[in-house]
């Protein structure tokens, strides 16, 4: 841990001077330099491109920056290139879900999510069967999801608030001297991670910053999509040579957690009596194999999470009861307990008479919150016998929370690398061009599938992923 700490801050220093040796001429790069010399300074304490456990495919990736931290990864050709470049294009890509815009939407965006072997993950053997599988389980699940985006006015709110989120951070990167474009890149809808992937590389960025809309890691979603990314990155000669920074979560960032206690404090005045309300974290949950089997850091991070906020409430002399749970499980398997659902009866039979609600594993409004929490959780609350209910609003684009993401950008900056992995391109192209063995795969795997899906344990494992 220590060598690795060491080698990273030998490494970012390599990098400021490089990228300082690179910055010329325009009021961009002066400006840019200025910061960097000033987040040189204040990088050292902040902790969110530490390295985490690379078992995950998706980490190697996000490691590059630490785990290759003293050794160069930049081809001699690239560095040639890039002293030639006269004005540094800095660019910012926020990496997000998607969600649908239209009920029409509801099962191709199902289909999208299901078909990701990061969100349903089979054994290699079976692998084959992930896209049928996925077409099975969108179109069984449709129906349920689409009541749920019916209820929130036909569609999901993500699109439109990440795009002011991203507006938001390039004034507010403006604001601190660094011009900089924000691209949204979402995993499962519009717009794709490789429609932003293209219009970085058409406006020739030279720098790059990926900062996920996720406070804390999960394989499930940063992972999912640094995984597409690191496939994209090196499969491209201009990708690969292009220096990136990869912030993989910042749940511990002074600002995001005094954005929440703000949030939380204001909340609590709705309360006839504020200080007796139970404060109640509910967390976006994944299934425990991913914490046990895959070493997934996303319990540990949210319950690090949790009690930053805590203390940061307790120093404002805030000092009321509170509990996490886990809520929005899909599927046949267990999910990270205790369940928002049966936490809340449980409180309610133990005579907690006001509640307040916090949404915390993710900073926008989305189905999630306006249909799960306000409605079905609100429900339950009440016929559990808690009378008063409250639910904190998401970040979304507020003014201190957006300051901080645009503080974490800047503060990445100096630690861009490039990925350049050219000797794993031949291998992913060869892959992707074996177009016959796809189909052979498909053929198969489809009528095995239709097989094991009329098995009864079969049938009653996807009633789970419909109710
Ligand atoms: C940190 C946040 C999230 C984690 C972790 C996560 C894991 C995860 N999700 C599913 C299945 C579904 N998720 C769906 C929607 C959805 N998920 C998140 C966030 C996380 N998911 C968000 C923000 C949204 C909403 C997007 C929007 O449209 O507003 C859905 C679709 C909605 C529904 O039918 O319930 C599914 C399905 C799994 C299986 C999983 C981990 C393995
Ligand atoms: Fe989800």
């Amino acid at each position: 841990m220590m060598e690795a700490a060491a080698s990273f801050r030998m490494n970012f220093n390599q990098n400021s001077a490089l990228f300082r040796s690179q910055t010329k001429l325009t009021s961009t790069v002066s400006n840019t330099s200025k910061v960097l010399a000033h987040s040189n300074s204040i990088n050292k304490k902040n902790s969110f491109v530490r390295g985490l456990s690379l078992s995950h495919p998706a980490q190697e990736f996000v490691g590059t920056t630490c785990r290759s931290a003293g050794v160069s990864t930049y081809p001699s050709d690239a560095i040639e290139s890039y002293t030639e470049i006269k004005e540094e294009k800095i660019g910012v890509m926020l990496l997000n879900l998607g969600g649908p815009e239209t009920l029409n939407d509801v099962q191709p965006f199902l289909f999208n999510l299901f078909a990701d072997p990061d969100i349903i993950r089979l054994p290699r053997l079976f692998r084959f069967l992930q896209r049928p599988l996925a077409q099975l389980i969108s179109v069984l699940r449709a129906p349920k999801s689409k009541e749920g985006y019916a209820a929130i006015g036909g569609g999901s709110p993500l699109r439109k608030i990440t795009d002011e989120q991203a507006n938001a951070l390039k004034s507010a990167l403006e604001a601190k001297d660094v011009s900089a474009n924000v691209y949204v890149a979402m995993r499962y809808w519009y717009p794709f991670t490789e429609e932003a992937v293209h219009q970085i590389k058409r406006d020739r960025i030279t720098r790059l910053v990926v900062l996920p809309l996720y406070p804390q890691y999960s394989i499930s979603t940063t992972g999912s999509s640094l995984r597409v990314l690191r496939d994209m990155f090196r499969a491209d000669t201009y990708l690969s040579r292009l220096p990136v920074a990869i912030i993989q979560s910042w749940y511990q960032r002074e600002g995001y957690i005094k954005s929440m206690a703000d949030l939380i404090e204001k909340q609590l005045q709705i309360f006839l009596n504020p200080k007796e309300a139970m404060i109640f974290f509910s967390a976006h949950g994944v299934p425990v194999s991913y914490v046990e089997d895959a070493g997934d850091p996303y319990k540990d991070q949210m319950e690090e999470c949790i009690f930053l906020i805590m203390q940061e409430l307790k120093s404002r002399g805030i000092n009321n009861d509170h509990t996490l749970a886990f809520q929005s499980r899909v599927g046949p398997v267990e999910w990270l307990k205790p369940y928002t659902d049966e936490v809340l009866v449980e409180l309610g039979r133990q005579g907690v008479k006001s509640l307040l609600a916090v949404p915390v594993s993710f900073v926008s409004e989305h189905i999630e919150t306006l249909e799960e929490i306000d409605m079905e959780y609100k429900e339950l609350a009440l016929e559990s016998g808690i009378v008063n209910w409250g639910r904190v609003p998401a970040l979304n684009c507020t003014s201190s929370f957006i300051t901080d993401l645009a503080d974490a950008v800047i503060e990445a900056l100096p630690s861009a690398m490039s990925i350049s992995t050219s000797n794993n391109t031949n291998t992913i192209i060869k892959e992707e061009n074996d177009l016959a063995g796809y189909f052979v795969k498909m053929f198969f795997g489809s009528i095995l599938a239709f097989i094991l899906l009329l098995s009864p344990k079969v049938i009653l494992a996807f009633r789970n992923y419909i109710i």
